[in-house]
Parts: structure tokens; C-alpha cells; sequence
């Protein structure tokens, strides 16, 4: 097996003994070395081909020994792949001329004449970097395809209602803007959406948007979730880890649920946003952060702080824009217009022949009280494409007829006229109300599995 390292260089030099030389040393020890005594023909040799490593004279033109060459064709190499290695070849003495190109984009230097080692040990060292660089490039485009990939679940935004338009004339306005944006809203409303779609519209939207779910995150873990810690700050700290704030750096912060944080919480919380910095816990040292803050919650935040329980410094520092979602309920003219992308969607998705839910069906669902929003909307119609053998959803598909409503609302069973199934009806339609049309969560309250849920809905006609 050969112990040479996998890479190419390319080494451009006017002196062809040197460039012979070079090229029957290194060639023991990389897998590729190509040599050019005209550096004309680099923008050529460039598109043709991919080096890892480029080694360039500084001066071509015989005694003239300015490097002015040099950072000509450095600029020229860097203009075609901003990504290239270029390490240089001095002549002795000229140290200057090579500490100036590394400021204009060179990685690092050889002295001419060079010491077989030194000259091995730096392109060893270039060759490392470059291999770095590739990972980091790599991650950054599978990070973007990650992004793209949530992302495209929240693209569409539907609503022509005037309480929607208002909502997307403001995002229109604020997206720009570097503004904290609060968003308010029942559950289900859209707030991640319209999150989402702010910083889709904004500067930072080759930047990261970054999600804390504040609702979910342990008292204990608040802050190294939020901040970050250090390896061994705690039991569980195995490694130094960079909190939501750090990987948010240059793009967007999306707290969500942010009302259902405790006091102390708050406190850390607002000290981090108005020093824009951060520390690590176990840490002493802050770092600062760029972020754009959008927070989100379905509490009554204004009553919250009369109350005591919400900071109104903090809700200054988070709310200079506004935006308070409507409950669907309040929108129902956007119904049709939802049922149909849905439809469309899931149709699609399950290979079905549904096209449309029938007027009945819509005139029941601008009726009815939508307490999860979209959210329920969404799943309700999604069971309902499942289940449904025809092309026109009824309003047997759904769940929301008055009677089965109250019924399930107040949960009261009338045992003298209930037997089992009757009572199993009941609780069936009670786990997916509670759910949301949800049959996996469903099931799993139920007890049951997926197919003998399923199995049950059929039987019954739910
Ligand atoms: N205007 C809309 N048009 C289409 N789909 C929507 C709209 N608003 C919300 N949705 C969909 O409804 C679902 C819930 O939306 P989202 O998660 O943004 O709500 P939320 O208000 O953040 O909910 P929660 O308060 O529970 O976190 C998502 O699947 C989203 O795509």
C-alpha cells in the first residue's frame, strides 16, 4: 500500500529546474503534482481542473523581485475559487511581500531556497485545511438542504381574509427590518409559520433559524440549552456545547411558547438580549451574538404581567412588533380555501382520488369552534382523506356534528342508554378530539395500535 497522501497540488514557478525538482520530491508523497512555468495559463488549469494545494512564485519576470506578480496572480486564482489554498514561494529575505500576501488571501509561505521537510510539513498542513474547508462546505450545503427541507413544509401561508391580509402586509413591512417580532395566537394558529416566513423574507435567509421550544425545556436545562456549557460544567456535559443563542449567530432565534417561562428564567433570558452576549455555563468568558429575535406564545401576556407572572421589561425587549394571529375561528372565510389546499395535499400524499369536500362539510366547519385552528383543521382533514371512499369528503368524514361535540366536550356518559360500544364510540371520538384527528396520539391514549384504531373507525362509520 502507498503511504502517500491522497491530494493534488499544482505548483507554478518561471524556473523549470525548480519546478522539476520539486515535482520528483513531492511526487513521493502526494498522489498528484502537476508543475506550470506560465502563469498565464492558471485561469486555464483552474477550470480544468481541482487542486487542493496551489504553490505560486512571487515574481515571474527575471529580476524583478517586488512580488507585485505574485498578489496579481493570487487575486486571479482567488477571483476563480475563493475557496484555494495557495501556499507561496519567496525568495529569502522577503518575508514582507509574503506577510502582505497572507493578508490578501494566501495561507501560509515557503522561503526559497526550501528545506525538503519544511516545504513537506507546510503543504502536509495546507492539505489539512483544505480538507477542512471541503467538510465545512459539505455542512453548510447539507445544513441548507435541511433548512430547505423543514422549510418547504411551511411555505404556504393561505388566507384572504382581511385579518390574514393584515397579517401579511405586517410581515411585508417588518421582514426587513432587524425588529423583535412577537407573535400571538391560539395553539395551531400558524405562529411558527409566519415565524418562518419573516425570516425567509429578511437579510439573514442563508442564515440558520433556529427553534426553542421554551415550553418543553427543563428548568435545569434552560440555561445550558439556551446559552450553552462547557464539558464537565455538569453530570450530563460530556463535551463543549454551543447553546440555541451561539448557533443562531447571523440568523434568527425563534422562542417559542416564550410565556411559559419562569421568573428566573426571565431574568437570564433578558440579561442575554440586552448584553447580546451570552456565556456558557461553566464558563467565564461571554460571547457575542448576532441574532433577530422572533418569540411566540398563546398566553395573555398583558394580563400575565399585572398578574406578576410575565416581566414588562422583557416583553419591551420582545414585542416591538406585534402580531397577533386570529383563532380560525374568527377567519372562517379562509375555511374553503384551507380545506381545498389541504385536500390537494394529502390527496396527493395518500394517492387518493378526493378532490373536494362537499358544501355541507364547509358550512359545518365555519360553525364549528376550531380549538386547535389549523392544526386540527389540517389533521381533521387529513383522517377524512384516509377514511373516505369517495371523491367528495361528507360531513360523515369529520368529527364535529353539534351532538358528537357536546357529547365529547362534556364527556358525560348516560349509562342508562349506553352500552359498550356506544361507550367505546364515545371515547374513540373524545382521544381524537383531544388529538386533534391525530390517530397515532389517538391510539396511543387509547391504548390501541394505528390498524385496530382504524379497524374501529370503519366498524363504527366515525
Ligand atoms: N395560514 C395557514 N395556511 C396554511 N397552513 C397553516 C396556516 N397556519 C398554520 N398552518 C399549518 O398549521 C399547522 C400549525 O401551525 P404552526 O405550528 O405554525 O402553529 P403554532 O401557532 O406555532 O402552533 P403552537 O402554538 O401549537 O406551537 C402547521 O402544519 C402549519 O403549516
Amino acid at each position: 500500500m502507498s503511504d502517500k497522501t491522497a491530494g493534488s497540488i499544482l505548483i507554478i514557478d518561471d524556473n523549470q529546474d525548480l519546478l522539476n525538482a520539486a515535482k520528483i520530491f513531492l511526487k513521493r508523497h502526494f498522489t498528484r503534482v502537476d508543475i506550470e512555468s506560465k502563469p498565464e495559463l492558471i485561469p486555464t488549469l483552474l477550470k480544468n481542473d481541482n487542486y487542493d494545494v496551489i504553490l505560486l512564485d512571487m515574481n515571474f519576470t527575471r529580476d524583478v523581485s517586488t512580488g507585485q506578480e505574485g498578489y496579481y496572480w493570487l487575486d486571479k486564482i482567488l477571483e476563480i475559487d475563493p475557496s484555494a489554498i495557495v501556499v507561496l514561494i519567496t525568495a529569502y529575505g522577503d518575508v514582507n511581500t509574503a506577510v502582505k500576501a497572507i493578508k490578501q488571501g494566501a495561507t501560509d509561505f515557503v522561503l526559497k531556497p526550501w528545506e525538503n521537510d519544511k516545504l513537506l510539513a507546510t503543504l502536509h498542513a495546507a492539505m489539512k485545511l483544505k480538507d477542512v474547508s471541503n467538510q465545512n462546505t459539505k455542512l453548510k450545503s447539507q445544513q441548507k438542504q435541511l433548512y430547505q427541507d423543514i422549510d418547504r413544509q411551511f411555505r404556504d401561508i393561505i388566507g384572504q381574509s382581511v385579518a390574514m391580509q393584515k397579517v401579511f402586509e405586517t410581515i411585508k413591512r417588518v421582514a426587513r427590518t432587524d425588529a423583535n417580532v412577537l407573535i400571538t395566537g391560539e395553539n395551531g394558529t400558524g405562529k411558527e409559520l409566519i415565524a418562518r416566513a419573516i425570516h425567509r423574507n429578511s437579510y439573514r435567509d442563508e442564515e440558520a433559524f433556529v427553534t426553542v421550544d421554551l415550553g418543553a425545556v427543563t428548568e435545569s436545562l434552560f440555561e445550558s440549552e439556551l446559552f450553552g456549557h462547557k464539558k464537565g460544567a455538569f453530570t450530563d456535559a460530556k463535551e463543549d456545547r454551543a447553546g440555541r443563542f451561539e448557533i443562531a449567530d447571523k440568523g434568527t432565534l425563534f422562542l417559542d411558547e416564550i410565556g411559559n417561562i419562569t421568573p428566573p428564567q426571565q431574568a437570564k433570558l433578558l440579561t442575554a438580549l440586552q448584553n447580546r452576549k451570552v456565556t456558557r455555563v461553566g464558563s467565564n468568558k461571554a460571547v457575542e451574538v448576532d441574532i433577530r429575535l422572533i418569540s411566540a406564545t398563546n398566553m395573555p401576556i398583558l394580563e400575565m404581567i399585572q398578574k406578576g407572572e410575565f416581566r414588562q421589561d422583557l416583553l419591551y425587549r420582545i414585542n416591538t412588533i406585534e402580531i397577533q394571529l386570529p383563532a380560525l375561528r374568527e377567519r372562517t372565510d379562509d375555511i374553503p380555501l384551507l380545506v381545498d389546499h389541504y385536500i390537494d395535499f394529502y390527496a396527493k400524499k395518500y394517492n387518493k382520488e378526493v378532490h373536494k369536500a362537499s358544501d355541507a362539510v364547509i358550512s359545518r366547519m365555519q360553525k364549528y369552534e376550531w380549538p386547535g385552528n389549523i392544526r386540527e383543521l389540517q389533521h381533521s382533514i387529513e383522517r377524512a382523506v384516509i377514511m373516505s371512499s369517495q371523491t367528495v369528503l361528507q360531513p360523515e368524514d369529520f368529527f364535529f356534528s353539534s351532538s358528537q361535540k357536546e357529547d365529547v366536550k362534556s364527556g358525560k356518559l348516560k349509562l342508562d342508554d349506553l352500552n359498550i360500544e356506544e361507550v367505546e364510540k364515545l371515547l374513540i371520538r373524545k382521544a381524537l378530539d383531544k388529538n386533534f384527528g391525530n390517530i397515532t396520539q389517538a391510539a396511543q391514549e387509547l391504548g390501541l395500535t394505528r390498524s385496530s384504531l382504524y379497524r374501529r373507525l370503519e366498524k363504527y362509520g366515525l
